[in-house]
């Protein structure tokens, strides 16, 4: 039995994690879990799972909760989410919380011996190097949970790592792959969040909208499979069935595919190396499918990815700007307050008026997380 602690359990990522181990009862079991506001959610899956431990994110909802469930221990804020993340009993952590908030949990649980199955990017990409010096370290396994990820780690077991040629991410190309620049000037938040293949998050389907999502994915992969920058692309692929590939020196080429259901991913993370099946998922079917169909990616169009590839080049504190500017603008599109054409602005302001940092501690990255997203909420202040 795998104990586990779920980090984001009421969200997308977190919610099909539970479906995962409610499928999986004699394998899996939730011992403790965050939430952030959803306490309806989070009832939902006290009851049905019975986790010992509970975090959320607010003191009220907290008491609440204690006073419903008194034999369950609860804690909040960001304490509680460390707390909820180095459970002593929990055998592996599934970080599946949204944004850089994922960082402390994430170098504690390793700290503690707790293996990492990560959905977390923004992680990876603020302060990759921390968390897998730290890995190093402790001799902790990062187990990719995001699709490309996961595809790229299956594609490698059992192969020579030396002769990687290049790794090739595929991206779906998001809500607005066939719209010109020009036609992104009047799309509404409704539009945006219209996924054509995965049903996910508000924020990364934003940033798929706007191909961030797919640099914060190259820098994941930089530190998960650490290759140089200029050996990690992205195709175009609008049918998201090739998850990712790679290529070895002898030219040959490994790619992973399935329909597009993150239970996969999920559930191979928590049985690697081994497999289980995994109920009431659609099989795929290729001539169901019809065509794949890829295409060479366009910078000038998707502006994000440039930047992404950007920072992660410069490296030392550009990726944690690049990652809280964009946070903080993504949330500004969700509320309403800017366009979707100023997210990458913001991102691009942001990034130019910083002078790197290389090499740095956890409380340097902190400082520079907050001070960018401070910049970006006065810029979106200044607008109103
Ligand atoms: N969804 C997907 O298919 C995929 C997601 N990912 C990555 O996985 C991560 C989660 O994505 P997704 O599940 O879509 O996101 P969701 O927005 O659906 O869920 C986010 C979770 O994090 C919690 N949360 C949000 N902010 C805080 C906070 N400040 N403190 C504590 N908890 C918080 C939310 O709580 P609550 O809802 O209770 O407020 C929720 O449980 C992201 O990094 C994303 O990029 C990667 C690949 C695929
Ligand atoms: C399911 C998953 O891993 C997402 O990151 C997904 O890949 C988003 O797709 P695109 O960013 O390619 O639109
Ligand atoms: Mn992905």
């Amino acid at each position: 039995m795998k104990k586990i602690a779920l980090l984001g359990a009421t969200g997308s990522i977190g919610q099909q994690t539970v479906d995962v181990v409610n499928m999986h009862q004699n394998e899996f079991q939730l011992v403790s879990i965050s939430v952030g506001r959803n306490i309806n959610e989070a009832r939902k899956i006290i009851k049905a799972c019975s986790p010992r431990f509970v975090s959320v994110l607010h003191k009220e909802d907290r008491d609440m909760l204690q006073l419903e469930f008194p034999h369950v221990t609860f804690a909040y804020g960001h304490e509680g989410l460390i707390e909820a993340a180095i459970y002593e009993e929990a055998d592996i952590v599934v970080n599946a919380v949204l944004g850089s908030v994922g960082l402390e949990p994430t170098l504690e649980a390793i700290k503690r011996g707790k293996p990492i199955a990560l959905a977390n990017k923004e992680t990876l990409v603020t302060a990759g190097h921390l968390v897998m010096e730290a890995a190093r370290k402790y001799n902790v396994p990062i187990l990719p949970v995001d699709s490309e990820h996961s595809a790229i780690y299956q594609c490698l077991q059992g192969q020579d790592e030396k002769a990687i040629e290049r790794l090739i991410l595929t991206a779906s190309g998001g809500s607005f792959r066939d719209k010109t620049r020009k036609q992104l000037e009047g799309v509404t938040v409704k539009e945006a969040l219209n996924h054509p293949n995965w049903s996910m998050g508000a924020k990364i389907t934003i940033d798929s909208a706007t191909m961030m999502n797919k640099g914060l994915e190259v820098i994941e992969a930089y530190w998960l499979f650490g290759l140089p920058y200029d050996k990690i692309e992205v195709v175009l692929h609008k049918e998201s069935i090739i998850h990712s590939m790679v290529e070895f020196q002898d030219t040959s080429v490994i790619a992973q595919l399935g329909t597009p259901d993150m239970r996969a991913p999920i559930q191979y993370a928590l049985t690697y190396p081994n497999r289980l099946e995994l109920p009431n998922a659609k099989r795929l079917q290729l001539w169901e499918v019809g065509k794949l169909h890829f295409s060479q990616m366009d910078y000038s169009r998707f502006r994000c990815l440039a930047f992404a590839f950007e920072a992660g080049k410069q490296g030392g504190t550009m990726p944690t700007v690049l990652n809280a500017a964009n946070e903080e603008a993504v949330t500004a599109f969700l509320d309403g307050h800017i366009s979707f054409l100023q997210i990458e602005n913001m991102i691009e302001t942001a990034m130019n008026r910083h002078d790197v940092m290389q090499n740095p501690c956890l409380s340097t990255i902190k400082e520079v997380d907050l001070e960018a997203r401070q910049f970006v909420r006065s810029l979106i202040t200044k607008r109103g």
